[in-house]
């Protein structure tokens, strides 16, 4: 069943021509000239209960825009956008509900007082019995080790601890969505990690539709089961992991890192290619045969003896940032076309 809709959204921001120079400032402030930015260009999705996406693109690809229009803050300028059915933004009460939002870079706490009083808070606005409240505030307090800070004014926790607040806060009524606007933005490798762990539990076992916007390949990998890429306002990729690895490096599924004790210039190696320099360190993925399939390991190997002083030899897979690098080199050159 699909409860996300979005059927050739467009959203057009129009905002006031800047003057520069003499008087540009007051040239800006009573002109009425505009300019126009088409974040979101006719993109088309659906979303179904259970699934946990990755809005992905580069900076400016209108990734926040459809997170505030899907969560009703913003209304699209073309398109029929439907979340269970309504029209998010005419339907703000009721969908809020269902609904629980995330944005990495502002705050949903009160920042003067202690966690528990914005979650007091929200229980009240969102009509949470004492049963259920309690239940849930000491389960995500167990789950996230929110003991220490629970009791602390917001503007004394730390980053992750703010996080971990605010994810907790999004759930407190039991949302069949969480939209998460960059929810690792800033966090250290462990923080990372745990609130990681925490969302693919939420989708898993609490069976909470995710749809998260990030930089950091790694959420992809641990939380989603579904990627879209959005590049300049259109959509230019919808499936899996496996099949954007498959559409955009073929069958190779292993990288082969060389470091040497000094830079040996170019160097070339058969089945494999080189796509990346550090000079004394040499990135390669492997090519795959002629018939698609992947060249072995020790083939590879084997044709190492050509190339002279190497001081260690790494073999990795092709993880979630080769994928996207290849798959934006692509989309990149095509919008050059
Ligand atoms: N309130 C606004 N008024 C005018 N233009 C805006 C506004 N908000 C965003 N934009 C523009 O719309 C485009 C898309 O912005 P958006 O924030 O949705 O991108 P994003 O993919 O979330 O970027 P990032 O990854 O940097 O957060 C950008 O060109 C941005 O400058």
């Amino acid at each position: 069943m699909n409860i996300i809709q979005v059927d050739r959204i467009v959203k057009e921001y129009k905002t006031n021509k800047r003057f520069h120079g003499r008087f540009g400032a007051l040239k800006t402030l009573f002109s009425k000239e505009y300019e126009r930015t088409k974040a979101v260009n006719d993109i088309t999705f659906t979303v179904a209960k259970g699934e946990s996406i990755g809005y992905l693109g580069p900076n400016g690809a209108g990734k926040s825009t459809m997170i505030k229009m899907m969560t009703g803050i913003l209304v699209p300028s073309e398109g029929n956008l439907l979340v269970f059915g309504l029209n998010p933004h005419k339907h703000r009460r009721e969908i809020s509900k269902k609904i629980g939002v995330v944005f990495g870079q502002r705050s949903q706490l009160w920042w003067d007082l202690p966690v528990v009083d914005s979650f007091e808070l929200h229980k009240h606005i969102y009509g949470i019995s004492d049963r259920d409240y309690l239940n849930r505030l000491e389960q995500f307090t167990s789950m996230f080790d929110m003991a220490e800070f629970l009791h602390k004014p917001v503007r004394q926790l730390s980053l992750g601890q703010r996080m971990k607040a605010e994810i907790a806060l999004a759930l407190l009524h039991s949302p069949e969505i969480l939209f998460l606007d960059e929810p690792t933005i800033g966090l250290d490798v462990m923080t990372k990690h745990n609130i990681r762990q925490f969302l693919r539990k939420v989708n898993v076992e609490m069976n909470v539709t995710i749809l998260l916007t990030t930089h950091d390949l790694k959420d992809i990998e641990e939380i989603c089961n579904r990627i879209l890429i959005v590049n300049q306002g259109s959509c230019v990729f919808d499936g899996t992991a496996a099949e954007l690895k498959k559409l955009h490096l073929g069958q190779c599924s292993k990288k082969i890192i060389l470091e040497f004790n000094a830079d040996p210039g170019t160097i070339t190696l058969p089945h494999a290619t080189l796509f990346k320099d550090e000079g004394i360190r040499k990135h390669f993925e492997l090519i795959p045969s002629d018939n698609g399939e992947p060249v072995s390991i020790t083939t590879v190997l084997n044709n190492l003896s050509c190339v002279n002083d190497i001081k260690d030899i790494s073999i990795e897979d092709v993880g979630i940032d080769e994928v996207m690098r290849a798959a934006f080199v692509n989309y990149s050159q095509k919008d050059q076309k």
